[in-house]
Formats: C-alpha cells, sequence, structure tokens
C-alpha cells in the first residue's frame, strides 16, 4: 500500500520519513497554507533524498495554471502533481498533455456520499483520485475525517487515496473498512504545520505493521 507523508517543509524530516518506508512525499504548492513551501525549498529537499528507492515526490496545488506548474517544475523535478482544488477535467487533460510523464492525482473533498459522483468524469485523465475531508474555510491540512463507513461501496476505475484526519491512532480502524490502494497523512503526524512529528510517523508504521 502506498503511503503519502504531506506537508514535508524540512529536508532531514524528509529523509527521516523516507527512511522509515513512506512511499511518497507531499509538498503544499499552495500560498495560503501554513505548510507552503517556494520551489526553490522543495529543490532543496529533493536535493537531500537519496536516488535509490527514492520516495514519489508530489507537488500540491489547488487552481493552479499551467504556467505556475511548469514554473515549479524547471526548478524542482516532482514526480507527481495532486490537484486540491476546483480543477476541471479539460485542465487535468491539458496538464497530462503537457507533462505526460508525470502522475496525476485529483483529490475531492467531499461534504456527502452523492459528491463522490464527480469522481466518474476524472476516471481517464488521471492517474490516482484521492478523497479528502471537506471544510467550508480550508482546502486541506484540516484534520477532518470522512464517513469511512459510507464510502465503502466507492470502486472507481482508478487507485485512490485515502486522506483526511488519519493518524496513528485511528488508521488501523480506518482500513479495516476501506481498501484504498494508499493513504495519505498531514497533521496527523506533526507537531505544528509543516513540522512533521518522527515519533507519530513511526507509529504509523507499527499500526501499519500490525496490519500486514
Ligand atoms: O496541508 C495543507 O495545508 C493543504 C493545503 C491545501 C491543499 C491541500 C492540503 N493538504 C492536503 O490535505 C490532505 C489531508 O490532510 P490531513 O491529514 O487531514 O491534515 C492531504 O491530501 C494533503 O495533501
Amino acid at each position: 500500500m502506498r503511503v503519502k507523508i504531506c506537508g514535508i517543509t524540512q529536508p532531514a524530516q524528509a529523509q527521516a520519513i523516507a527512511a522509515l518506508g513512506a512511499t511518497a512525499l507531499g509538498f503544499i504548492c499552495v500560498s495560503a497554507s501554513p505548510r507552503y513551501i517556494t520551489p526553490e525549498q522543495i529543490q532543496a529537499i529533493l536535493a537531500a533524498l537519496p536516488t535509490a528507492n527514492r520516495p514519489d515526490c508530489i507537488g500540491v496545488f489547488a487552481n493552479p495554471t499551467l504556467a505556475e506548474i511548469a514554473t515549479t517544475l524547471a526548478i524542482a523535478p516532482l514526480s507527481a502533481i495532486q490537484l486540491h482544488g476546483q480543477e476541471t477535467p479539460q485542465f487535468c487533460q491539458q496538464l497530462r498533455q503537457q507533462f505526460p510523464h508525470l502522475e496525476l492525482i485529483k483529490a475531492f473533498r467531499i461534504s456527502s456520499i452523492e459528491t463522490l459522483a464527480q469522481t466518474a468524469a476524472y476516471a481517464t485523465v488521471v492517474d490516482t483520485l484521492l478523497l479528502d475531508a471537506y471544510h467550508p474555510q480550508q482546502l486541506g491540512g484540516t484534520g477532518q475525517t470522512l464517513d469511512w463507513r459510507s464510502l465503502k461501496s466507492f470502486q472507481p476505475q482508478k487507485p485512490w487515496l485515502l486522506a483526511g484526519g488519519l493518524n496513528p491512532g485511528n488508521i488501523l480502524t480506518a482500513l479495516q473498512q476501506l481498501s484504498p490502494a494508499g493513504i495519505d497523512l498531514s497533521s496527523g503526524v506533526e507537531r505544528s504545520p509543516g513540522d512533521k512529528d518522527l515519533d507519530l510517523v513511526v507509529q504509523l508504521f507499527e499500526q501499519l505493521r500490525h496490519r500486514a
């Protein structure tokens, strides 16, 4: 299972989290977020990571322009882009055409079970879907959980990642109910926004080992 730790801001924490077993690291490219880092800061983190068994490096954007993504990629060679705003399938298609080597992840902030239907329109234009909890004022990193039971019937045509308020204390409960291709954690493994708590990341992987 993929394990993405998001909201990384420090090279040493990125190295430690990769060594603990994270398969993906997320970098927040949304300037309004307290976890925002510049393309230059991302570049410094990528340079600190080992080249062998390197985790996927994912830039998280919300309603970006193609030019903004291109500028970021020119500085920081990310392997994937996560779109966390109201990006259309047409925009995803354009992004895919411009950057065919990138994994495209489309995030959906789910306010009700009915909103899951919108994911179908993206199945052919992205590689991976991601479900996060809805918050009226914040785009992400909210610490709010989804109603996992209501997602049991979610069987999309693409692999999907579960996000939203996951932490070492609730991850096994979530995974008893759902079988996503991966999980995505941010505020549930940090001391303050962008400052990851390595003890909590260790606890997360201990919990995941119990499941195996
Ligand atoms: O983390 C942020 O600050 C953020 C800002 C803008 C868009 C997305 C953001 N984070 C994403 O939120 C989810 C889960 O967060 P949490 O575990 O509930 O704290 C994750 O997909 C992050 O990529």
